[in-house]
């Protein structure tokens, strides 16, 4: 079967050590366009993985597989063009709102479709004017100026890294009706990594939990919520249970 990305075996010591592991052999594929949550612990590497994935930083060992190509076949750009990772903490670049939204045509030297850029910000409730210094938006302003940019480039997987952490329920809720949108029409592939189990529950078809140098469980979110299989999991979902009602 086709497959749309493959992790093969991969590796990422802890930064700083030469001996201990993030996380090892480290095996999974997506075989077609789902909305994949990728939960853990804080600091088990699901942020290291993410940016793996996206090219941002080098594995120690394994490999990646886009559309069945191993990751040489791409130059960093088409890769980066085709997966694109969107963080929790936006670097915008200097300029407008407009400049931003533009970088993605910029890049590719395709026109810039500025009616789905404006239909996206509506969809998000992001209501800005466009010739604004994006260095004075606020912090929720800016994430979804992130994804939106992210959104122009028309990415075939998404990797969303905490991307409505700064955001209201009411726009987090805007944001993801978009994202659950994006993967029903144009078959975009997602990975979320969250600390919010309530959106894993809303939205996720997939969970990857991330614990022990291993994608530890790999499973419906019916499986994980109601059955996790290992006790790790278990502990996890009841300190994150723990968090909320404190
Ligand atoms: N640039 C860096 N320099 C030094 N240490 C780093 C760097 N990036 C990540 N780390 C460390 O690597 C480990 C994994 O970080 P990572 O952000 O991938 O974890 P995470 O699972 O996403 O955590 P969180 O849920 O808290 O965001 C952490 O211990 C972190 O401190």
């Amino acid at each position: 079967m086709s497959m749309l990305l493959q992790l093969k075996q991969l590796a990422k010591k802890r930064p700083g050590s030469t001996d201990s592991y993030l996380f090892r052999n480290l095996s999974a594929a997506v075989a077609e366009p789902q909305i994949i949550h990728l939960l853990g612990f804080s600091g088990q590497g699901k942020s290291t993985l993410l940016r793996i994935i996206a090219r941002l930083s080098g594995a120690d060992a394994g490999e990646l597989y886009l559309f069945d190509q191993p990751m040489a076949a791409y130059s960093p750009e088409e890769w980066r063009s085709t997966v694109c990772y969107v963080a929790q903490q936006p670097i915008m670049l200097p300029g407008s709102v407009e400049d931003n939204l533009r970088i993605a045509s910029h890049l590719q030297q395709i026109p810039f479709d500025r009616d789905y850029a404006r239909q996206l910000m509506e969809r998000m409730e992001l209501h800005l004017d466009w010739s604004k210094a994006a260095a004075q938006l606020s912090g929720g302003e800016k994430q979804r100026l992130a994804l939106i940019r992210a959104l122009l480039l028309r990415p075939r997987i998404l990797l969303l890294d905490e991307v409505t952490s700064a955001l209201d329920i009411h726009s987090q809720h805007a944001v993801e009706q978009v994202l659950l949108e994006l993967q029903r029409s144009e078959g975009t592939a997602q990975i979320w990594v969250t600390h919010q189990l309530e959106q894993a529950r809303r939205i996720s078809q997939r969970i990857w939990f991330l614990a022990e140098e291993q994608l530890l469980e790999d499973s419906s979110p019916q499986a994980f919520f109601h059955s996790p299989r290992t006790e790790e999991a278990r502990r996890f979902l009841q300190t994150s249970l723990e968090k909320v009602t404190n």
